[in-house]
């Protein structure tokens, strides 16, 4: 990883009460969860639907508290921090979810919406600059600024969701986490609001999380990919390294599902084949062994640790790697 890191997240565990059959239970949801993050670095954050990946996102932006671990912006503490110091991280890292439907509210504008983190922080100085600002952002992110008197109801998908990214964006923020933000919309949607997330991303140096359970899509905007498995990261490294050169079995069978252009040409991986993971019963070992290929009498004890392969920052938790 090149340039100043500007978030770095230390071993983060997050848990959750769960009931079950009448019976309440904690699971673990992040389990020792490590990353870091570079000025205009995109780093991609992908797993199967419940590892965790949202978690990570909303524990950093303050949606969910952590029960352990760090959370460093710019250098700054964030887990326990004073208001002020809160007040500034949330304005400098922002959150696009995954449903625009269910996050913009349908009785507020869209200018309104838009222009909600800058009104809560006291950042425009006049009507006038409010209105101005909204305008600018609604064109960045490639709508009429005439939108801005109108209701989510009367937009579409693709467009609720450039409204999504434009709440995300003003005041201009250092850090956009960006959780599955085009799974939510058409196909033919998607590639065009990913184009608008790296266009942004270039034009306003933004640096970006990027949640996804789809590999391809990780792969067209992360310059970096950290795999979760149940709660950890399993793989770590740059992203043509991950996509080219596999070497966790999990990333194997993730990047085995990415769909080919030849049906004939896909590989059925041990993710498709296997049985779903679930935190309620959490194997001892390596939390992947019960689906994995290469597993070993070690893997059903012992749980492998991130460790460094090779030059290029590669991480991997994996004992026969
Ligand atoms: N508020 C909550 N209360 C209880 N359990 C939760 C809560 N939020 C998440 N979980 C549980 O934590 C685990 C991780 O969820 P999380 O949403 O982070 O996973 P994910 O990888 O983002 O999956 P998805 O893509 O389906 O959102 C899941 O088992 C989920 O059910």
């Amino acid at each position: 990883m090149s340039g100043d890191v500007i978030l770095d997240v230390r071993e983060m565990m997050v848990s959750f009460s769960a009931r079950r059959a009448g019976r309440k239970y904690r699971v673990q949801a992040v389990d020792g969860v490590s990353l870091s993050l570079a000025q205009g670095e995109v780093l991609g954050i992908v797993g199967e639907s419940g590892c965790g990946k949202t978690t990570v996102g909303r524990t950093i932006v303050g949606l969910v508290q952590p029960g352990s671990g760090t959370i460093k912006f710019k250098g700054t503490e964030m887990i326990g921090a004073g208001s002020s110091s809160l007040r500034a991280m949330r304005l400098n890292v922002r959150m696009v979810f995954q449903d625009p439907n269910a996050s913009l509210n349908p009785r507020r504008t869209i200018g309104d919406s838009v222009a909600e983190a800058g009104d809560i922080s006291g950042f425009f100085k006049s009507r006038a600059e409010r209105s101005a600002a909204i305008a600018a952002t609604l064109t960045g992110v490639g709508l009429n600024p005439s939108f801005a008197t109108r209701y989510p109801y009367e937009l579409s998908g693709g467009q609720r969701q450039r409204v999504g990214i434009a709440r995300a964006i003003l005041p201009t923020p250092s850090i956009v986490i960006a959780d599955e933000p085009v799974s939510a919309l058409d196909v033919s949607v998607q590639a065009q609001v990913l184009n608008l997330m790296m266009d942004l991303r270039d034009q306003l140096r933004l640096s970006m999380l990027f949640i996804s359970h789809d590999l391809g899509v990780i792969g067209q905007i992360s310059s970096r990919v950290a795999v979760m498995y149940m709660g950890r990261v399993v793989e770590q490294a740059g992203t043509r390294t991950v996509l080219e050169h596999p070497l966790h079995p999990y990333t194997r069978a993730l990047v085995a599902a990415i769909p080919k252009p030849d049906p004939s040409k896909r590989i059925l991986g041990a993710i498709e084949t296997g049985e779903p993971p679930s935190l309620f019963t959490r194997p001892h070992g390596c939390a992947y062994a019960p689906r994995c290929p290469i597993a070993s009498d070690r893997c059903l004890v012992d749980v492998p640790t991130l460790r460094s392969v090779g030059t290029d920052g590669r991480t991997i938790a994996c004992h026969n790697v």
